[in-house]
């Protein structure tokens, strides 16, 4: 503009630098450099994200990436369990705070590894549990990552929104179980991504069958699988399932996720390869 002085608080005119959307995104420690950050949601809690979110990490270690997790569960925190940590972040000269890393070499950072006591609930209000998860993501020294997955808080309340606005999250990877209220939900995640101009990489059923250990007949307990036909309707073009395998609460249980053989998201592990 010709008379601009650069002062738009003592300035009335609707110029493109005052009608611009300006961006809430924050930045990492400059030592940070991240090449993907794949966040993993659901609509609703219980759906078996946080077990996704590790598989997913685990499988990429797997195959030679770098690799982070960033526990934004932060009242229902699983992923230090998975990966059996119970030790503490810790905080270096400067305050910026150093992830744990797990036995595969997966950094975690998780609400968990810095409260006194694991078992402590988190009692705090959303500002707060949102700003706790921008510190994570701004205050940690992640050095280099080829993938930094965040569990999101499920739903698509306050803090999933902050972590879509704040943090520059290349794509999501969206976590359903089969029963017909949890696709319903699931809809709402995605549309929450698509209106946050998120890329949905894919989906993936969890408990989407058992297989019977004696003649093999995949068993639906928790109704027909879903997975096809909300793949289908979002325009979601891949997709994984995992079943119920007594080996995956096996490992969790001795916070050994990284001993499951089966590949089971070998599908969204392909496609996060060419992102
Ligand atoms: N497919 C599965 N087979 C066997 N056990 C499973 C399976 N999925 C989840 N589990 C077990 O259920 C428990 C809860 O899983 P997880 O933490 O992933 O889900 P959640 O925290 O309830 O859900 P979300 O992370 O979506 O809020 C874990 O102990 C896990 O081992």
């Amino acid at each position: 503009m010709a008379d601009c002085n650069s002062n738009c608080s003592d300035c009335s005119q609707t110029c493109s630098d005052r009608t611009a959307p300006s961006s809430f995104l924050i930045q990492p420690d400059e030592s940070t450099k991240i090449k993907k950050i794949i966040g993993i949601v659901s609509g609703k809690g219980g759906v078996g994200k946080s077990l996704i979110t590790s598989l997913l990490a685990s499988e990429m270690a797997k195959k030679g990436y770098k690799v982070g997790i960033l526990d934004a569960d932060i009242t229902g925190p699983s992923i230090p369990k998975y990966f059996g940590i119970h030790e503490k972040a810790y905080a270096n000269n400067e305050g910026k705070i150093i992830p744990q890393v797990a036995e595969n070499g997966v950094k975690i950072i998780s609400v968990n590894l810095i409260l006194e006591n694991e078992e402590d609930p988190v009692i705090w209000r959303g500002p707060i549990i949102a700003g706790v998860v921008k510190q994570f993501y701004q205050d940690v020294i992640w050095d280099e990552l080829d993938y930094l997955f965040i569990d999101m808080p499920p739903g698509t309340g306050d803090v999933p929104l902050t972590i879509f606005q704040s943090l520059p999250i290349d794509g999501i990877v969206v976590a359903t179980a089969p029963s017909d209220l949890i696709s319903m939900i699931v809809k709402k995640a995605v549309k929450m991504a698509t209106m946050m101009n998120v890329d949905v990489i894919g989906a993936v059923e969890n408990m989407s069958y058992l297989k019977c250990p004696d003649c093999g007949k995949e068993i639906a307990v928790f109704g027909e699988s879903k997975i096809e036909e909300i793949a289908k309707n979002e325009k979601i073009d891949t997709f994984s399932r995992i079943p119920i395998d007594p080996e995956i609460s096996k490992a969790t249980d001795a916070g050994r996720i990284f001993d499951i053989k089966e590949d089971y998201l070998f599908d969204i592990v392909d496609k996060l390869e060419i992102i």
